[in-house]
């Protein structure tokens, strides 16, 4: 699991592993510039042309470190440092005496705003103008200079962070519109947020050896899951487990016109190693669920089309409710005596979060250590509108707070709020997953492990991982275009084989 540190806290990072390593700053900065270049060649050869725009600070001392790399690389170079009024660094200073010492790369200086004709000429353009010190919007000098380059023809590449961007909080001001950010050691909070791609664009971290003992025991409340995480949270079996072992689960999905989604769901919950599983379905679902799921087990409603009636909560360990179950009046009043009667955890998605969203005295009946699964749509029913995705996030943690469960935000990147207040961020997972049926899959999962009795929040990151990690290999093999829900369940297994393997 990676911690997700903050600008001032990388900043803080920084002057240990100087003062620990211990390493001088200026060392600490070829690193950085070589881990940038390392990156960069591996991907672009040196045919292309190369413009880098330095602002004064060490993050215009990494373009300065850079441009002398890639020359020696045999790059085409030049670089422009812009002079706005911030400060010249020590080892901003250091670099251009090395970058002027090697000669063959000119170096322009911006003083006033320029004509946008002088980046027009570069096949990239990379943006060292500002990094983890920015402080507040930029304006004058820096804000022309940043539009030019973002109407310039070239690839923009983002030191650290695009010019402009602010890591930790909504960005207000002019800012690099990025192609891609090669960002040190580790990712920032707004890298996960989905108004950030404009800006960012794809990402990656390089690691510079940072002080690892500190990143561990860093202060945060933001995490990045991985691979790892995720193998050691998934179960072995043991030989002398019976189906007893896996639980029974009850999902309450389906209604006339969209049985599909109990469907998925219930084959999800089986491909997720539950031992028994019952689908409560209406009369309209009795003949489509026992053929399309001969291992499940029903529990059939008395109403012809949707969820109405009584389930026997006491014999399942957990209940997934929501897929494809209408928000007709029986079922509210079906909903809301469920959850008078299931003290277990529950998972809660779809329509059944939409009626717990206009019936929100229900929602202190959700049982504690719950999985909610909105989508952005259904959360802002739930909580009301946001004005930035930070807000969201507050939001996020809040309702997970409030019902001691655990929040699951789909969407790039789904993030999985805990009752006390950390959020997880999930790698896994493509926007081929964006189509009908794909959240009815991830309820599957999800009250698949909690039937298995995963703890709620480790079976919540788990099940997040697999459901992405299975869109990825559904993604592989079909494409993304034609990716389908039905396909990440037939891929569900390939995800638990790998991930377990
Ligand atoms: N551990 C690491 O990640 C390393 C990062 N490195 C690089 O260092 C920068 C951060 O450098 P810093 O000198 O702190 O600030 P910036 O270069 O980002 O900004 C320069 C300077 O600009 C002033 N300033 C802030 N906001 C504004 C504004 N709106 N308008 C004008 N001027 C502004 C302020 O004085 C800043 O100090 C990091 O991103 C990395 O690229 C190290 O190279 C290696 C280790
Ligand atoms: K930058």
């Amino acid at each position: 699991m990676q911690p997700i540190l903050t600008a001032s806290q990388i900043k803080a990072l920084d002057a240990y592993t100087i003062a620990h390593e211990p390493i001088v700053s200026i060392d600490l900065m070829e690193r950085a510039c070589r881990a940038f270049v390392a990156w960069f060649t591996e991907r672009f050869n040196n045919s292309f042309t190369v413009g880098i725009v330095c602002g004064t600070g060490n993050n215009g001392g990494d373009g300065l470190g850079i441009a002398r790399l890639l020359k020696e690389w045999g790059y085409p170079v030049r670089v422009w440092l812009v002079k706005g009024g911030a400060p010249e660094s020590i080892d901003y200073k250091i670099n251009l005496d090395r970058l002027k010492h090697l000669g063959g790369v000119q170096i322009d200086e911006i003083t006033a705003a320029p004509e946008c004709s002088i980046f027009s000429d570069e096949d990239f353009l990379i943006d060292a103008l500002f990094g983890t010190g920015l402080s507040r919007p930029v304006e004058g000098i820096y804000a022309k200079v940043i539009a030019c380059m973002n109407t310039a023809r070239g690839t923009r590449v983002a030191v650290d962070l695009p010019s402009g961007f602010m890591a930790d909080e909504p960005t207000t001001g002019p800012s690099v519109e990025a192609r891609y950010t090669v960002s040190f050691q580790l990712p920032k909070l707004a890298f996960f947020f989905p108004s950030s791609f404009q800006y960012v664009g794809e990402w990656a971290v390089v690691d510079i050896g940072l002080n690892k003992a500190f990143i561990r025991q860093a202060l945060t409340s933001h995490f990045f899951m991985d691979r790892n995480t995720a193998r050691s949270l998934l179960r072995r079996r043991s030989k002398f487990d019976h189906k007893g072992s896996y639980g029974h689960a009850l999902l309450v999905a389906g209604s006339l016109g969209k049985m599909g989604a109990a469907v998925l769901s219930a084959r999800a919950t089986l491909r997720s190693g539950v031992g028994l599983l019952t689908v409560h379905t209406p009369q309209a679902g009795i003949s489509i669920v026992q053929t399309a799921v001969p291992e499940a087990m029903l529990s059939i409603d008395g109403h012809a089309s949707v969820f109405a009636g009584e389930v026997q909560p006491e014999r399942y360990t957990t209940i997934g409710i929501g897929p494809g179950l209408g928000k007709a009046p029986e079922t509210v009043k079906a909903f809301h005596k469920l959850l008078e009667n299931f003290p277990h955890p529950m998972v809660i998605d779809a329509d059944a979060l939409n009626i717990l969203g206009e019936n929100r005295e229900l929602l202190h009946l959700v049982p504690k250590g719950s999985i909610l699964t909105p989508h952005p749509k259904e959360f802002e029913r739930l909580v009301g509108p946001w004005q930035n995705d930070f807000e969201r996030l507050e939001k996020q943690k809040q309702l997970a707070g409030q019902l001691q469960s655990v929040v699951v935000l789909k969407g790039a990147y789904t993030s999985i709020a805990a009752p006390d207040g950390k959020v997880y961020f999930n790698p896994t997972g493509n926007p081929g997953m964006a189509t009908g049926g794909s959240g009815d899959v991830l309820t599957g999962i999800l009250t698949g492990l909690l039937a298995q009795r995963y703890d709620t929040l480790e079976g919540a990151l788990l099940g997040v991982y697999l459901h992405g990690f299975a869109g990825d290999l559904g993604a592989w093999e079909k494409g993304m275009d034609s990716l389908i829900a039905s396909d990440i369940v037939e891929f569900l297994s390939g995800a638990f084989a790998r991930l377990g393997g």
